[in-house]
């Protein structure tokens, strides 16, 4: 080959705006789709805040993908801006609590997010007391603020609950006497609620929001309002209904649904294709699919993960056996029995029986396992069978690569 010759493909053929497709992009207002009743009461939630008064807390539920970060962003947003035309000083800070899982990195982020240049006040990354950074925090506040909303993504993650109390109490304990705070937390674990401290849950929870998965008509508009990432011409006509069928049948996630568009233009690239083909959804559905569960796998607990384990085993014994292919549900004390031994391997104490249901109803919850309700009958009453959502072997080389 000369020099002359072109070793690279100078543009793109496939891709023109790829960007649009990126997990860490944010969509702007327009392309937005299939929330407005959600981000309506959410904004109803806040709105005291325009007058200069307390936010409600919210805590908003909802499966992975299905628009709760982005929407809360969104709100606070538009708060902050709204309330600077009422000549009302209102900031955000959003802080990821699975990156800041302590109350001293919680209290760090929020702080400085909030911090201006005006007030003089140093956050430093490390090296104060967590009682420090919140008194410079109320200081900053105080000084620069009449209303702060602080958005706890993954609220469950944090270690506990001490930042939730102090946040929930700064005002009534005196702490902070001119800004209000409120609190918007976030989490995809129903049963979150239930560990938090009583008094916190009283403050927290003033409303609560449940974000639905997203229908397939919903996916297909996201995906459309995206489809610029693409050359004109280049996305056949079946591949955003194909995808959004495909996403909304399985777990009606937004992001996967878009993984599984940008996939499809990366395989027709590879495939040195003109056209993004709807054969292609199918294999890009496969690659989002792993990715999905092992990002879903990797903010679990150990023993969240022996519970799915457990289940794993039982499955992938029952697809030796051959008994069938049908993919039989096995019992919560079967699974537990497996549970337990796998604790013993891992040479860790087991939870209880219903410690262990909680994990699986969480799991269920998240679409990585399906349970059913069966009746036994007289003699035995009702019980409750877990069915692997997921391709064990798939499953089984996830979490064999999952480590703490
Ligand atoms: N209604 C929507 N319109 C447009 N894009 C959306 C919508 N909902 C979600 N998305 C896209 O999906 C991505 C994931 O959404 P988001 O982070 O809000 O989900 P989440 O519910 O907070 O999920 P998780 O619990 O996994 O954090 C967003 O960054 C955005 O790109």
């Amino acid at each position: 080959m000369s020099d002359s010759d072109d070793l690279f493909i100078r543009t793109d053929p496939i891709f023109v705006n790829k960007e649009l497709l990126e997990i860490s992009h944010l969509p702007e207002e327009g392309r937005i789709v299939g929330r407005d009743e959600e981000i309506g009461q959410l904004a109803n939630a806040v709105n005291p805040a325009i007058f200069g008064q307390s936010p409600s807390n919210v805590l908003i539920y909802g499966k992975t993908g299905t628009g709760k970060s982005l929407c809360a962003k969104y709100v606070s947003r538009r708060l902050v801006s709204t309330a600077e035309e009422e000549g009302v000083e209102a900031v955000f800070a959003y802080v990821d609590c699975a990156q800041d899982t302590t109350e001293t990195q919680a209290a760090q982020t929020i702080a400085s997010s909030v911090n201006t240049d005006d007030t003089e006040i140093y956050i430093p990354d490390k090296g104060i007391s967590t009682a420090t950074y919140y008194k410079r925090l109320w200081r900053i506040l105080d000084k620069e603020y009449d209303v702060a909303l602080i958005i706890l993504d993954e609220i469950d993650k944090l270690e506990d609950d001490a930042i939730l109390m102090q946040l929930s109490r700064a005002g009534e304990a005196g702490k902070v006497t001119e800004c209000k705070i409120g609190v918007m937390g976030i989490s995809n674990k129903i049963k979150y609620k239930d560990r938090m401290d009583e008094r916190v849950k009283s403050s927290l929870c003033e409303r609560e929001f449940v974000f639905p998965p997203y229908n397939a008509s919903q996916l297909n508009q996201i995906m459309t309002a995206r489809s610029d990432a693409f050359r004109e011409a280049v996305l056949e006509d079946g591949v955003i209904p194909r995808a959004a069928a495909l996403a909304a049948r399985e777990h009606g996630d937004a992001r996967k649904a878009i993984d599984i568009l940008r996939y499809a233009g990366e395989i027709a690239q590879a495939n040195g294709a003109d056209t993004v083909r709807e054969d292609f959804v199918v294999q890009a559905r496969e690659r989002a699919e792993v990715d999905r569960f092992r990002e879903l796998i990797r903010g679990s607990t150990p023993h969240s993960r022996y519970a799915l384990q457990a289940l794993t085993v039982l499955s992938l014994e029952h697809c030796a056996d051959d008994l069938s292919h049908e993919n039989d549900g096995f019992r919560t004390t079967r699974v537990y029995d497996v549970y337990e031994q796998i604790c013993r391997q891992e040479g860790t104490d087991a939870l209880s029986l219903r410690r262990v249901r909680d994990l699986l109803k969480e799991h269920a919850f998240l679409d990585v396992i399906e349970q059913s309700r069966h009746s036994g009958g007289s003699a035995e009453g009702s019980y409750t069978e877990h069915t692997l959502l997921e391709n064990p072997k798939v499953v089984k080389d996830v979490l064999a690569d999952t480590v703490d």
